[in-house]
């Protein structure tokens, strides 16, 4: 996995822009001025062998098998460990009885990202402070470090994974939908040095048309209804569109009560 991300930015800039995707944050980004080191790729429905042919055969139009097999396995092997968080986030608070509706209400989209080191001795921002805006995200990434999250005392610890383990960062969609009880964690990517960082994030995203609502359950009087039910996709346009980054929580905008 970790050689095929590299091979993927090792194509030229202008094959790699012809990643376009309808959904913004979705296709290929860089040349930022702002994050001059990120660089990333996105797949909707990585784990679905046609759709990750289709962009495959538009970065390489003699096709690449390998590469094409490496990446959907990787998403679909991931999407069961999304499955197993999942239940045990459902579980432990009690409302399993929704998970066949959570599990089959979604979709994955895998974006990679390569961050260039700054070759300075000191940080410098990979990618900016923020929260996810879809229900969970499973990271993995190459050897080198850089992934900062905030506790919820305001502390940055840095992540250090080992080569076995993923990182899994809950959105605010799920901290939504539990009605408050999932903390979606800020993070940001902080670079030093001289090498190359990869990394892969698969994002658990509300298929469209789908109404995210928090279960009767987890509505009482110590929790009062927090947000409104809303459509993932919508919320994801309304976040892009209006700048939701720079909102304190874009979500509490959009549909909070
Ligand atoms: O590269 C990483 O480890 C984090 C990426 C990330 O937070 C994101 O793409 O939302
Ligand atoms: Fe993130």
């Amino acid at each position: 996995m970790l050689g095929s991300l590299q091979e993927l930015f090792d194509l030229p800039l202008e094959t790699k822009t012809r990643n376009v995707a309808k959904k913004l944050f979705h296709g290929y980004a860089g040349q930022h001025p702002h994050i001059p080191l990120y660089e990333s790729m996105g797949i909707d429905d990585a784990d679905v062998q046609e759709k990750v042919d289709e962009l495959v055969s538009s970065l390489w139009p003699q096709g690449h098998p390998t590469f094409s097999k490496t990446i959907q396995s990787y998403a679909e092997k991931l999407s069961t460990l999304d499955h197993i968080v999942r239940r045990m986030i459902l579980e432990s608070l009690g409302v399993e009885k929704y998970l066949e509706e959570h599990l089959n209400s979604t979709y994955y989209f895998l974006r990679i990202t390569k961050y260039k080191g700054p070759q300075t001795p000191e940080t410098e921002v990979g990618l900016p402070t923020h929260t996810d805006q879809n229900l969970l995200t499973i990271l993995y990434q190459n050897q080198i470090n850089g992934l900062e999250v905030l506790t919820k005392n305001g502390e940055w610890i840095s992540v250090k994974p080992s080569p076995e383990s993923f990182i899994v960062i809950a959105g605010e969609s799920l901290y939504a939908w539990s009605n408050g009880r999932i903390h979606s964690a800020k993070h940001r990517v902080m670079m030093s040095g001289s090498e190359t960082r990869y990394s892969a994030g698969l994002f658990t995203i509300s298929k469209s048309g789908y109404i995210v609502k928090v279960p009767d359950e987890l509505v009482d009087e110590g929790h009062p209804l927090l947000f409104k039910p809303f459509d993932m996709a919508e919320f994801l346009e309304f976040y892009s569109r209006e700048n939701g980054w720079e909102a304190e929580s874009a979500l509490k905008s959009y549909c909070g009560i």
